[in-house]
């Protein structure tokens, strides 16, 4: 069975993280077909949205763990980052269903979607700073700029996890929607966005990222920054702590 798994329905392009005896972490193979299906996506007249989403008991944990002890060379043509580039390119309209855990890069993604939807199980964490890393996908701009700088920092420094109604009442979702009906919901409205005219939505979603160039640079400043830690020693030593269960 493939890790990444999609599905053509009513002009929305469904990608499935499938990887559930790792938590969907995501290894440079998964963040490949990502990226390829959703390059695939914007060139195909028939799709007119995307929705992401995992398996009702989780989204993702993130970049898988192991991959980032064993390739600790990163630079823009990284897959994580190639995907991330990707998403902030997007021409076409993004939903997210998130359901169980989305950590790290499952909840910054959350930043480049158009419309985010969550389950009661849904549990966000941004621990970047806890593994000795730095944010990315824009996060560091983006964050504060959606939830305010002290919040931002609070996410950011702390990396907590939060639950589906803090992450509504931040604005990282448009809705917590009972757990059961999360899919057909967002599928729903994800078809909606397909059946909108489609050059106006382009056009629209393209008007509702004025900062995009910024945040471009700030991914870049990001990448820099994330490339000199993940070589770190403080960097190996948590992600070793994590993999040995420490
Ligand atoms: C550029 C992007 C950057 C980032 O995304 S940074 C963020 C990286 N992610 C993390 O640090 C999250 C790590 N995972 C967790 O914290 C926990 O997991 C969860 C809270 C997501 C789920 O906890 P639970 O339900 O108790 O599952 P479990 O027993 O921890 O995991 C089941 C199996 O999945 C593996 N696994 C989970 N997450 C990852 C991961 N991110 N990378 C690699 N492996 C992972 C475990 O090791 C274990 O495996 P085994 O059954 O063989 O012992």
């Amino acid at each position: 069975m493939s890790t990444i798994q999609v599905q053509d329905e009513q002009g929305v392009r469904i990608i499935t993280i499938n990887r559930p005896d790792k938590r969907n972490a995501l290894s440079l193979d998964m963040y490949t077909s990502l990226t390829e299906y959703l390059i695939q996506g914007e060139s195909d007249n028939a799709i007119h949205a995307f929705l992401i989403k995992g398996q009702q008991d989780c989204f993702t944990s993130g970049n898988d763990v192991a991959d980032f002890l064993k390739n600790s060379n990163l630079d823009a043509k990284h897959p994580a980052f190639r995907f991330l580039f990707s998403l902030l390119d997007l021409k076409k309209p993004l939903v997210a269903a998130v359901t169980g855990p989305a950590v790290g890069i499952g909840t910054t993604v959350l930043l480049h979607c158009d419309l985010v939807y969550a389950d009661p199980s849904a549990k966000f964490q941004l621990p970047f700073v806890n593994l000795a890393l730095v944010p990315e996908a824009g996060a560091s701009l983006l964050l504060p700029q959606l939830v305010g700088p002290q919040k931002a920092a609070e996410l950011l420094l702390l990396g907590e996890c939060f639950d589906a109604n803090t992450a509504n009442v931040l604005n990282i979702v448009n809705e917590v929607v009972s757990e059961g009906e999360i899919f057909d919901y967002a599928l729903a409205k994800a078809v909606k966005l397909a059946n909108q005219p489609p050059q106006a939505l382009q056009a629209t979603r393209e008007l509702l990222r004025p900062n995009k160039d910024l945040v471009r640079k700030q991914m870049e400043r990001e990448l820099e920054q994330f490339a000199v830690r993940l070589k770190s020693d403080e960097a190996k030593n948590r992600f070793k702590a994590f993999l040995n269960k420490a």
